[in-house]
């Protein structure tokens, strides 16, 4: 049987039929930001995003999207600070995007869509790891920003020539002295609440971290992105592109916002 995917046979409409939370769970992610209901707390702290590049280790086409995976076996790349208690360590960062420049994140602010959103994926240390915690209701912190069609973003090239050694499902390179936090825009405030895994298992273990900044993608630097393939080497060639779940009801969460 195949699995879940974003194909119109498997796709996010789909999903419930495997993973009932879809439908049923009352704190779903991703969802729509409408800045204006978002209320601001001042008990909010500054994020803190302490990387070593020298933790990234490899580079990977997993048939939903491509992820760079972190040694998260010490606290040497975490994330501490803003809406969390305690230290979360980096697993992996990953993106979802469109097949054109009008679509592709998941999150939306305001009802208007990003072409591309990262997401950076830390753990509770609390939890003895990562598969515990992400079965936690504080389990996981992602981190999420939006990339706006502009100018090239030459922090992103590294990943980016990375993707023809991955074109296929499967597929993993290593790639080694990465710092995630050259991808984060100038400001780090934040929107936040609590909702879950964009993609299956969809569990309700996330804090959502939303960087209210976007930072630049150039048009050609989006067409490689969009050369990827969902299928596998051999297979009949589906490209990459549309990975991204549509917003869920809110189901009266309240989204917090870390500036006035
Ligand atoms: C393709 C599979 N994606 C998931 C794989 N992992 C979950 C493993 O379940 C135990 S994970 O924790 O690395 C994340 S984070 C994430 S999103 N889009 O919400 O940031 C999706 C996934
Ligand atoms: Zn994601």
């Amino acid at each position: 049987s195949h699995g879940w995917g974003y194909g119109p046979t498997n796709g996010p409409d789909t999903w419930a039929e495997e993973f009932p939370v879809a439908n049923d769970g009352p704190r779903q992610s991703p969802i729509n930001i409408i800045p204006k209901e978002a209320k601001y707390d001042s008990s909010l702290k500054p994020l803190k995003l302490r990387y070593d590049p020298s933790n990234a280790k490899g580079i990977l086409n997993n048939g939903h999207s491509f992820q760079v995976d972190y040694v998260d076996d010490t606290d040497s790349s975490t994330l501490t600070g803003g809406p969390i208690s305690g230290k979360y360590r980096l697993k992996q960062f990953h993106f979802h995007w469109g097949s054109s420049d009008d679509r592709g994140s998941e999150h939306t602010v305001n009802g208007i869509k990003y072409p591309c959103e990262l997401h950076l994926v830390h753990w509770n240390t609390k939890y003895p790891s990562f598969g515990e915690a992400a079965n936690q209701p504080d389990g996981l912190a992602v981190v999420g920003v939006f990339l706006k069609i502009g100018a090239a973003n030459p922090r992103l090239q590294k990943v980016l020539d990375a993707l023809d050694g991955i074109k296929t499902k499967g597929k993993q390179t290593t790639f080694s002295n990465f710092d995630p936090k050259t991808l984060l825009p100038g400001s780090l405030d934040y929107w936040t609440y609590e909702g879950s895994l964009t993609t299956p298992p969809l569990l309700e273990s996330v804090t959502w971290i939303v960087l209210k900044e976007p930072v630049s993608v150039s048009a050609t630097q989006m067409t490689k992105f969009r050369n990827l393939l969902f299928s596998g080497e051999g297979e009949n060639p589906c490209f990459m592109m549309d990975n991204c779940r549509p917003p869920q009801p809110l189901k009266g969460r309240q989204v917090r916002a870390s500036f006035k």
